[in-house]
């Protein structure tokens, strides 16, 4: 999805906070997405008044776990992060009643009609829309949706599911996850997400290229030498086995938010900001791109070692990781477009976890002048 205009991209605007009920599950509640970012990003907009005035947030995931328990696990990752902290720990308390759990397998119809229940019984007959937010790996998705769309769509309002990627696993696997959604969902239902497109980082790279006229005639082969793209994470898969070890590290950083990222920087000027055009300008990009050769790409996965007094578990230490795991959370790649703007020009892709430093870097190498 791209990156859209704030009355756009939020479901509700201020003016229409006392509209219909809306009632939020997180399915994969239990995981690292949902406690890092979805639960603190639902906190951070109702914080600011953006959510309406009647919702709830239902957490949906095997694990079995209380309300309260729950409560007490994401309260450990809402920090009052956001600048006006004023009655920062009432509102925590507030939104944390809001916010309850139900515990089932993702393939049992029965499961989600018992949601549907509870759901039902929150909403108490008002006019109510539904937004289910797929935090759990691609390969189980379609089992949710079709559970969920059949056992807990909204009769009254509107009902939409939030897709996070990897989307699949290839090309194949992708054109079959869309098939399958739409058995259940019309495309206007589906919302994919990658968060890498959401970052200040990614949203000023088209503002700094087209609205500084000096980048123009610079960005192209005759000044630069090679284009470097970098997710480094410091710390490890520490538990998310059950979704990495079955995707690796080019499915779960370099297809997505590092491509993201070349095809944006590489784009010819698109005829507008618009989100439409500068999709039509990437989808070019990624069409010129050549084939990536099996000998322009290494691979690598972290192993256990200690530092300074302190050990740092190997990849296969983690206990969801199983032992034998060949699994790579390290990759480069050398890429190249065909095309006259950087034929020749080396795009180098680095991504890995359990590495030095967190960070995350795109930058250019310059010919001398
Ligand atoms: N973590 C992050 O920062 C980001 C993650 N994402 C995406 O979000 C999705 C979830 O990622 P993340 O939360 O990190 O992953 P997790 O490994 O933490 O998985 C989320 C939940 O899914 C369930 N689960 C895990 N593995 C399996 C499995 N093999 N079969 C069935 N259920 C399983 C578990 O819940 P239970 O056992 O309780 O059912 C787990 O708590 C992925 O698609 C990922 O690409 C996107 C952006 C950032
Ligand atoms: O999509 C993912 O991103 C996170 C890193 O995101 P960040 O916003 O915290 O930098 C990564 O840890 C995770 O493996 C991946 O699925």
């Amino acid at each position: 999805m791209e990156p859209q205009g704030k009355e756009e991209s939020l479901p509700f605007s201020q003016s229409e906070n006392v509209g219909p009920h809306l009632s939020i599950t997180i399915v994969g509640a239990s995981g690292d997405l949902a406690k890092k970012k979805i639960f603190p990003a639902l906190f951070a907009l109702y914080y600011e008044d953006w959510l309406p005035e009647n919702f709830i947030v239902f957490g949906y995931a095997r694990t079995k776990m209380t309300d309260e328990e729950l409560r007490n696990m994401i309260s450990r990752t809402l920090t009052c992060r956001i600048d006006q902290r004023e009655n920062c720990e009432d509102k925590m308390d507030r939104f944390l009643k809001r916010c309850f759990y139900h515990s089932g397998q993702y393939d049992s119809e029965e499961h989600f009609a018992e949601l549907n229940r509870k759901l039902q019984e929150k909403e108490a007959g008002k006019l109510s829309n539904r937004l289910f937010y797929l935090s759990i790996p691609p390969n189980i998705f379609v089992n949710v949706v079709k559970c969920a769309s059949l056992r807990a769509s909204s009769t009254s309002g509107w009902t939409r599911v939030i897709v996070e990627k990897p989307f699949g696993r290839d090309s194949e696997s992708s054109g079959e996850l869309t098939r399958c959604l739409k058995l259940y969902l019309t495309e206007d239902q589906i919302f994919r997400i990658d968060h890498y497109l959401g970052k200040e980082l990614v949203e000023n790279l088209s503002v700094l290229r087209f609205s500084n006229l000096v980048f123009e005639p610079l960005w192209s082969r005759n000044y630069i030498r090679n284009v470097q793209l970098i997710f480094s994470e410091d710390f490890g898969t520490e538990g998310r086995g059950g979704y990495f070890d079955n995707y690796g590290i080019i499915r779960d950083i370099m297809q997505n938010h590092l491509l993201q990222i070349l095809a944006l920087f590489a784009m010819e000027t698109p005829v507008s900001l618009d989100a439409e055009d500068i999709r039509n300008e990437k989808v070019k990009v990624l069409r010129s791109m050549r084939p990536l050769q099996l000998e322009d790409v290494a691979v690598g996965q972290y192993k256990g070692h200690s530092k300074g007094g302190k050990s740092y578990p190997a990849y296969t230490d983690d206990p969801t990781v199983p032992n034998n795991s060949l699994t790579p959370t390290f990759a480069a790649a050398a890429l190249f477009i065909n095309n006259a703007r950087w034929d020749g020009v080396p795009f180098l892709m680095k991504a890995g976890k359990a590495l030095h430093t967190k960070r995350d870097q795109s930058s250019v190498q310059t010919r001398p002048w």
